[in-house]
């Protein structure tokens, strides 16, 4: 597929990721464009991408084939005034906003567009994201594909049915890499507290995360309680700690977190 000129709107935490899983992948820079308010996220951009920057939303956003959609859900609206005043008609326009409905945007760009809304995550920026996907009865096939081939050079894609079981995507894949950051933080801090430095503690439980993430990617024929079982000796260490868990109810808070996760994307689709 012939690579289109994107644009970024917004260079923060998310499309550095993305931007980053792109060039990985062979995407050419020079077909790249970013825009933020503030200039040090632009130049790190430039050095760190090779990409090309700007501050002008209006005319980076009118040179591109396809926008990305990379603000926080509160300035969407702003954006959406801003480039109103293109015709967008002939371009695709792919949002990672958390939160804000697909009907919402042709309200603030104050045209009909073509919209696919995504939910990625920011493993993305080496290769390992998931990214959730939803496009309406509007959007063509090739469009779907241009959208597909895109967010695939960070990692996996996942096309879903309807525009609510995105909420699902954000606590399973989008919120979640700060769930497992949460419990690796946890984790080293009681290390530390017991005496050990913490670069040593990092490496353990990092390694440790990764190796049980690849072991449940690579037996998909065992169950994750299985997996569990196979470290769980009787009577050994393991034991003492999976029944420390179970006895605080981690299920239950885990459960709690994820429904909370889903009920502020509710609440926000209701705010923007
Ligand atoms: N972070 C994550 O893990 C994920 C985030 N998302 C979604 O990605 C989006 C961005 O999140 P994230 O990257 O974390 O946020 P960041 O705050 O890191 O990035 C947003 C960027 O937008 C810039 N910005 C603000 N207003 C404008 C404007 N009018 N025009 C252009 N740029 C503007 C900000 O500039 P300034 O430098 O001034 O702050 C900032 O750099 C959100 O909608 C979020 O829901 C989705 C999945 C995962
Ligand atoms: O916290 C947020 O709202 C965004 C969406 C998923 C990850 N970060």
């Amino acid at each position: 597929m012939t690579q289109q000129k994107v644009c970024f709107i917004g260079a923060g935490n998310m499309t550095r990721s993305i931007v980053s899983g792109l060039v990985k992948s062979g995407y050419n820079p020079a077909l790249i464009e970013a825009t933020n308010p503030s200039q040090p996220k632009l130049d790190a951009m430039v050095s760190d991408f090779g990409i090309n920057v700007s501050n002008n939303n209006v005319t980076a956003a009118q040179n591109a084939d396809v926008i990305v959609l990379g603000v926080k859900p509160h300035f969407m609206e702003v954006v959406g005034e801003e480039l109103s005043g293109l015709d967008l008609s002939n371009k695709l326009i792919i949002t990672i906003a958390a939160g804000v409905t697909a009907k919402r945007y042709s309200d603030y760009f104050k045209q009909e567009i073509k919209l696919i809304r995504t939910m990625p995550n920011t493993p993305t920026q080496i290769g390992v994201g998931l990214t959730g996907l939803y496009a309406g009865d509007d959007i063509s096939a090739e469009q779907k594909a241009i959208c597909e081939t895109l967010m695939a050079t960070g990692g996996e894609v996942v096309w879903v049915d309807t525009e609510d079981d995105l909420n699902q995507v954000i606590a399973l894949a989008g919120s979640s890499p700060a769930y497992f950051f949460l419990f690796l933080e946890s984790m080293v801090e009681s290390a530390v507290k017991a005496g050990m430095p913490e670069t040593a503690a990092r490496e353990m439980a990092q390694q440790a995360a990764l190796g049980a993430a690849l072991m449940a990617k690579q037996n998909p024929e065992l169950s994750l309680a299985q997996l569990r079982t196979n470290v769980t000796s009787k009577g050994g260490t393991t034991a003492q700690a999976v029944e420390t868990f179970e006895k605080g109810n981690l299920r239950t808070l885990v459960d709690s977190a994820m429904s909370n996760c889903i009920a502020r994307a509710q609440e926000m689709a209701k705010q923007y």
